[in-house]
């Protein structure tokens, strides 16, 4: 759409990039488990997709559960944000072992940023732990546990999102 092209994305109004490797997020993925292993114990563990996907299999290794279940949500197109929508949500046999109210269940996802993702998930289970590896300001109310928060104007570049590329020399302008 062409309106929706003339607006600066969400990424351009973010401006400093937060670069994270795949050792980096491993790591941080651990320190999140160090928390989360005073809180729980949970019965299940729940990705948001698919951002969630990865902290969640890190996670549930760290913790020894197996059952793993997603909430799959789409609302960023690459760095445009648009309508929130549950393509698919939790089967009823992991709602049955929350109880209907998602409690002992475990969301994770890798960052919040506006909260609009993480708001929604609440709501349909309003008592389970949400998790998250990074946060950004306007999204950290609605977290319990995460681990780096970074302002509201930095974009986090995953490490499944990107790939080595030659960087100009800080002199020459680099950011
Ligand atoms: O707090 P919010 O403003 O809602 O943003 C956070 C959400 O945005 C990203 O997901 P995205 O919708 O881009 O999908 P993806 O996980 O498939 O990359 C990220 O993984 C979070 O789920
Ligand atoms: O890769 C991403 N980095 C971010 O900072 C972000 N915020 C929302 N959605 C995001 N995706
Ligand atoms: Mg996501």
């Amino acid at each position: 759409m062409a309106e929706r092209n003339s607006e600066p994305s969400v990424q351009e109004r973010a401006g400093r990039p937060f670069p994270v490797s795949w050792d980096q997020f491993h790591r941080d993925c651990r320190a999140l488990t160090w928390r989360l292993n005073e809180v729980g114990p949970f019965q299940a563990v729940i990705a948001i997709t698919r951002g969630g996907l990865v902290p969640a299999a890190i996670v549930a290794r760290e913790l020894g559960l197996r059952v793993i279940d997603t909430v799959c949500v789409a609302s960023y197109d690459h760095d445009k944000q648009g309508d929130l929508k549950v393509l698919k949500g939790i089967s009823e046999q992991t709602a049955k072992l929350g109880g209907g109210t998602g409690k002992g269940l475990l969301i994770v996802d890798d960052l919040v940023d506006t909260g609009k993702t993480g708001r929604l998930v609440r709501q349909l289970l309003p008592d389970a732990h949400f998790a998250t590896v990074y946060a950004k300001p306007k999204g950290r109310p609605l977290v319990d546990t995460y681990i780096t928060e970074v302002s509201q104007d930095t974009w986090i570049y995953f490490p499944w999102d990107t790939a080595l590329s030659f960087q100009p020399p800080i002199r020459d302008g680099a950011a």
